[in-house]
């Protein structure tokens, strides 16, 4: 998907909202367990329920491959039902994958080739050659690359200064930009500081931004908008706990479509401001 059409979409919805689909066995409504694919079953009544109210879905492999080969069958079949009955959505895969060249190579083909997802996060750690794998050859797909995470972690690595007062988010975010553009590169930026939204926008005034934290983290949605918000938007607000277990009871979808819809509110009031 390009970024035009990523746009229109938002214009169109009226919302940056992107569901995160984090399936876990041990929180989705117990009738569902009954089912031959418990984690496709829920997926797909939350995806029916939320997909007026939302531009992307992010399921996260670390959900999918606890679960070993039917764990990975149901991100296939999650997958496939987005392609062929929503394809306006923008899927992205958050896998945080990156490797020596070789490698990134293949993961590439995975989920660009086999999956056909519309964009994966990517761990800029190693550097170029484990980037530019994802990039090339694979126009209208996305690569997010980790500049500053939602956890506290982030504070060990990605908020350190150099002798210049640079911090590593930043160098990674002005030295990626040799590699990729506007066009084909987001970054992920955690929601938990909003203010930060400032700094980040200094060194990438015009990359979306894929913004993981509101909801379960607590971030704030207002203040992501009010450092972070650009003239097409620019911003892709993830929530997945906040919607996705609203409810464990038989209304879960009826439950979560209400989330996704007060969230989609609070953004078309946003993007209107
Ligand atoms: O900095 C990051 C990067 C990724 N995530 C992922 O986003 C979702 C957040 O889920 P919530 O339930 O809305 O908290 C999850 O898949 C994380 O692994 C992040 O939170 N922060």
């Amino acid at each position: 998907m390009t970024r035009e059409e990523l746009v229109a979409q938002i214009a169109k919805k009226k919302s940056f909202l992107c569901v995160g689909l984090d399936v876990d066995l041990n929180k989705i409504p117990e009738h569902l367990l009954k089912e031959e694919d418990p984690i496709f079953a829920f997926n797909k009544a939350i995806i029916d329920a939320t997909a007026p109210y939302c531009v992307a879905y992010k399921p996260n492999l670390a959900f999918y491959e606890a679960f070993g080969v039917k764990g990975i069958q149901a991100f296939e079949k999650t997958v496939s039902y987005l392609k062929e009955n929503y394809p306006e959505q923008f899927v992205i895969a958050d896998a945080k994958r990156g490797d020596i060249g070789n490698t990134s190579k293949m993961y590439a083909r995975t989920f660009f080739g086999e999956y056909n997802v519309d964009a994966l996060t990517v761990a800029p750690y190693m550097g170029e050659d484990s980037v530019t794998p994802f990039l090339d050859g694979y126009d209208g797909k996305w690569v997010i690359l980790l500049a500053l995470t939602s956890n506290k972690g982030s504070f060990d690595f990605q908020l350190t200064e150099d002798e210049n007062g640079e911090r590593l988010f930043e160098k990674v975010i002005k030295k990626s930009r040799q590699w990729g553009n506007d066009e084909n590169m987001m970054y992920v930026v955690g929601a938990t500081r909003g203010e930060m939204f400032k700094d980040i926008r200094k060194v990438a005034p015009n990359s979306f931004l894929l913004v993981p934290g509101v909801g379960a983290q607590g971030g704030s949605l207002e203040e992501v908008c009010k450092y972070g918000m650009i003239k097409d938007c620019g911003l892709l607000v993830n929530s997945s706990r906040g919607i996705i277990y609203a409810s464990n009871g038989t209304d879960f979808a009826e439950i979560a479509g209400q989330k996704a819809k007060e969230l989609q509110a609070e953004m078309e009031a946003l993007l209107q401001s």
